[in-house]
């Protein structure tokens, strides 16, 4: 039986007030143990813009310079971690807001530099992530809030996109739960047409996947977000869900929406 909810909101839900508020309310409500990962990346380019720090991805990260780490440790580990605890203090649920350097939960190492310099990107050391510090939070029933931040042990914060940071944790706490890992954004799931809200594909397995790669019918965002769900469901951690934010507590049931890894 599942005894642990792993939950990632994605950027868009979180640049949307109305979405948010929504979402939040709804986590709040679920029952049992559970942790909430945030992104944020739209709003990090937004005030990036604003400072005059302009914001490039390759491959679906983001190059972190100097200035860029320094403007993603403000807004993910400041701005939107702290706002969204305030949000779910204002709900009820006893949030704590962490980076992945706070009780060293995430240990990582900047990404080595091959064709492409990422900067201050972190690859998690996924075999160093305290999952045992993490589940003492939970069993003292608080709610571990996470934003998209790691650390590498030597002083320096680095940047890890939020996807990867909800299924390493997932796996961490496998050994201790039965996780079900759930990806929150702005579509009812994986969809086979991308406009379509109404064509979502109910489960996705490696086969699957490999076919719809081939068709291209997956761009984009989902591409990672898709192989982290299998990097965990193939690690220990039981389910794995992608779906609507306004489907989260639903999807912590056995009606579930969206798409189910397998
Ligand atoms: N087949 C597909 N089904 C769902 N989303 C898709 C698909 N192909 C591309 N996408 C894009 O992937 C995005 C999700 O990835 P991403 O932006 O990283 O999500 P998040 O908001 O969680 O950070 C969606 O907003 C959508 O534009
Ligand atoms: C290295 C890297 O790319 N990190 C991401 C972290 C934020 C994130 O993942 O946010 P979303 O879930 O909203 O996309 C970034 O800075 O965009």
């Amino acid at each position: 039986m599942i005894d642990l909810f792993v939950i990632k909101v994605g950027g868009n839900v979180i640049d949307n007030p109305a979405l948010l508020d929504a979402f939040l309310q709804k986590f709040a409500a679920i029952k049992g143990k559970k942790i909430l990962i945030h992104g944020g990346g739209k709003i990090a380019t937004r005030i990036g813009d604003q400072l005059g720090i302009e914001s490039k991805y390759v491959n679906g990260r983001r190059i972190t310079d100097a200035a860029t780490i320094d403007v993603v440790t403000m807004v993910y580990g400041g701005l939107v971690n702290k706002q969204l605890v305030a949000k779910l203090q204002a709900n009820g649920c006893n949030a704590i807001g962490m980076t992945g350097a706070d009780a060293n939960i995430i240990p990582a190492t900047k990404r080595p530099v091959k064709d492409i310099d990422y900067g201050f990107v972190g690859d998690i050391n996924t075999a160093d992530v305290q999952g045992a510090s993490l589940r003492a939070l939970l069993e003292a029933d608080l709610i571990p809030v996470f934003a998209p931040l790691t650390h590498d042990g030597k002083g320096q914060m680095l940047n890890t996109n939020a996807d990867t940071i909800a299924s390493s944790l997932a796996v961490a706490l496998s050994k201790f739960y039965e996780v079900r890992l759930i990806y929150c954004f702005e579509k009812k799931g994986v969809l086979h047409s991308p406009d379509d809200d109404n064509s979502v594909i109910t489960l996705i397995d490696r086969m699957i996947y490999e076919e719809l790669k081939a068709d291209n019918v997956l761009t984009d965002g989902i591409l990672p977000k898709l192989e982290n769900a299998f990097a965990a469901i193939e690690s220990g951690v039981a389910e794995v869900l992608i779906g609507h934010a306004d489907d989260v507590q639903s999807n912590t049931t056995d009606t579930v929406a969206g798409t189910l890894i397998r």
